[in-house]
């Protein structure tokens, strides 16, 4: 696993990859890719963390990959680390040439840079690439500004592949990101009902920056962290209305065809087909019917993969 690291940890030199990179798909692969074919320093991706609109505005930013996920995927692209400035009020106010010489010149003594044509940065996203291309020049750095990539369907962007998997369509989110759309959850205790009505949950902890696909009931694979198994599964993600409305969103997955203690597992989920949205049924039994019939066309859309 690639480290994870401040600017004062990276190994120097290095050959910059700026952004926010959030999901790596292919445009971002693209930038990436200048950083990693070049002998002008360690291959580094920098990103801002927290994200600058939650420092700056306040707003809640939530990933298609995290940080921790995020290493290993660098690391499939011969990235050799990934360098998180941590974003705050003093950054902010940096003026795009003092981050120039601040940030990438004298503390990760950069030697050649990658951006997307789109990139911003310094004191009111005051730096663009034109401004970067000066900055450069003067301080005699390569600098590539990779074009946007798009498809028949638009720009490919983070915000896109964020609306895809908001709308629940995993198969567009898992073609955008050029893989599976996977989230991690540990196995908490509910309200112990699931097996009273002949469904056992596995209630799943997930990390809250993590951003989740739309509330909804989903076939979905799930697997023990370094499992080998692929279990398939049926998926609630939302309220439980019939029994408790007021409630926050549960995550929860009954494996098919299993019957295993799951306490305090952690569980890989890969979430591959939204089959409804919750309802608020007349009583348990007919929950546990419908339920019943969930499981049925989760498992074929399963067998079909
Ligand atoms: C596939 C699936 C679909 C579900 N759909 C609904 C639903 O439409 N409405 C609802 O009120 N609860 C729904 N539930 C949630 C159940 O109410 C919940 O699993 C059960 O009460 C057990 O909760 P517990 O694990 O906290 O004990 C669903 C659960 C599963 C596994
Ligand atoms: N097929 C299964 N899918 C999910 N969990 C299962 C399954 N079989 C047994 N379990 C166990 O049952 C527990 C959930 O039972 P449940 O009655 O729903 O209680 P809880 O309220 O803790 O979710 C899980 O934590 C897991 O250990």
């Amino acid at each position: 696993m690639i480290p994870l690291c401040s600017p004062s940890q990276a190994c120097l030199p290095t050959a910059i990859a700026l952004g926010s990179f959030d999901g790596l798909h292919a445009g971002h692969k693209r930038v990436i890719k200048e950083i990693t074919n070049s002998d002008k320093g360690v291959p580094t991706v920098v990103s801002f963390w927290p994200h600058p609109r939650e420092v700056l505005y306040g707003e809640s930013r939530l990933r298609l990959d995290l940080p921790s996920e995020k290493g290993a995927l660098l690391e499939t692209l011969g990235v050799k680390q990934l360098v998180l400035v941590p974003f705050d009020h003093y950054l902010a106010e940096l003026t795009a040439e003092k981050f120039f010489n601040e940030v990438l010149i004298n503390k990760l003594q950069s030697k050649r840079i990658a951006v997307g044509a789109n990139f911003r940065f310094g004191k009111n996203r005051e730096g663009d690439p034109y401004v970067l291309k000066k900055l450069c020049e003067s301080a005699d750095l390569e600098l590539s500004i990779v074009p946007i990539l798009e498809d028949a369907q638009g720009r490919m962007s983070s915000s896109r592949i964020r609306s895809e998997l908001k709308q629940g369509n995993l198969k567009a989110t898992k073609d955008l990101l050029g893989r599976p759309y996977i989230f991690r959850g540990l196995v908490i205790p509910g309200k112990g009902l699931g097996k009273t009505i002949g469904w056992p949950t596995a209630n799943l902890q997930v990390d809250g920056r993590k951003l989740l696909p739309g509330i909804g009931v989903y076939a979905a694979w799930a697997t023990k962290l370094n499992g080998k198994n692929k279990f398939p599964a049926v998926m609630n993600l939302g309220p439980q209305p019939t029994i408790d409305p007021l409630a926050p969103s549960a995550v929860e997955v009954h494996l098919l065809n299993q019957e295993i203690d799951l306490t305090q597992n952690e569980l890989i989920i890969e979430p591959v087909k939204r089959i409804r949205s919750q309802k608020k049924f007349k009583d348990l039994n007919t929950l546990s019917e419908q339920i019943g019939l969930d499981a049925k066309i989760a498992q074929e859309i399963l067998s079909k993969i």
